[in-house]
């Protein structure tokens, strides 16, 4: 399944919306056609304790992780990738203006052999 995990300084809670957030990341990976709607996760924790960069309580941090099956090409995985950070970036375009703020994505793929999953969700989603 496409899980987009969000990690998040606790210091952001009140600043960003993180649920709009994930809806918002949620339309980025349907809207990038990689995807089957019913396989698609976003979610964001927080980090209670963090330590970033030199110290300063201000500074905060969202990190991003995009777990996908195998199969698709760099160039669609590039793509996925700059559709997902380019809608995170637009939603914390004032956090990016602070400079105690850090953002950042990255992908990796599920080996299917050490995977397994059910999902009772596609056979609704799929008669769509
Ligand atoms: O293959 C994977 O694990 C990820 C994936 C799709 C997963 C599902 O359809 C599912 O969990 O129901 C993918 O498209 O990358």
């Amino acid at each position: 399944m496409p899980h987009l995990s969000l990690e998040y300084s606790a210091n952001l809670r009140g600043k960003v919306d993180f649920t709009e957030l994930c809806i918002k990341l949620r339309d980025a990976v349907l809207g990038t056609e990689l995807f089957e709607i019913g396989a698609i996760r976003v979610r964001a924790f927080e980090a209670s304790a963090w330590a970033v960069a030199d110290a300063l309580p201000e500074n905060g941090f969202v990190d991003m992780s995009f777990r996908i099956g195998k199969g698709r090409s760099q160039e669609e995985k590039k793509r996925a990738g700059e559709a997902i950070f380019f809608t995170a970036t637009n939603a914390m375009s004032g956090l990016l203006e602070t400079q105690n703020f850090a953002l950042s994505l990255e992908i990796r793929e599920i080996e299917s052999t050490l995977s397994w999953k059910k999902n009772a969700m596609h056979d609704r989603l799929r008669k769509q």
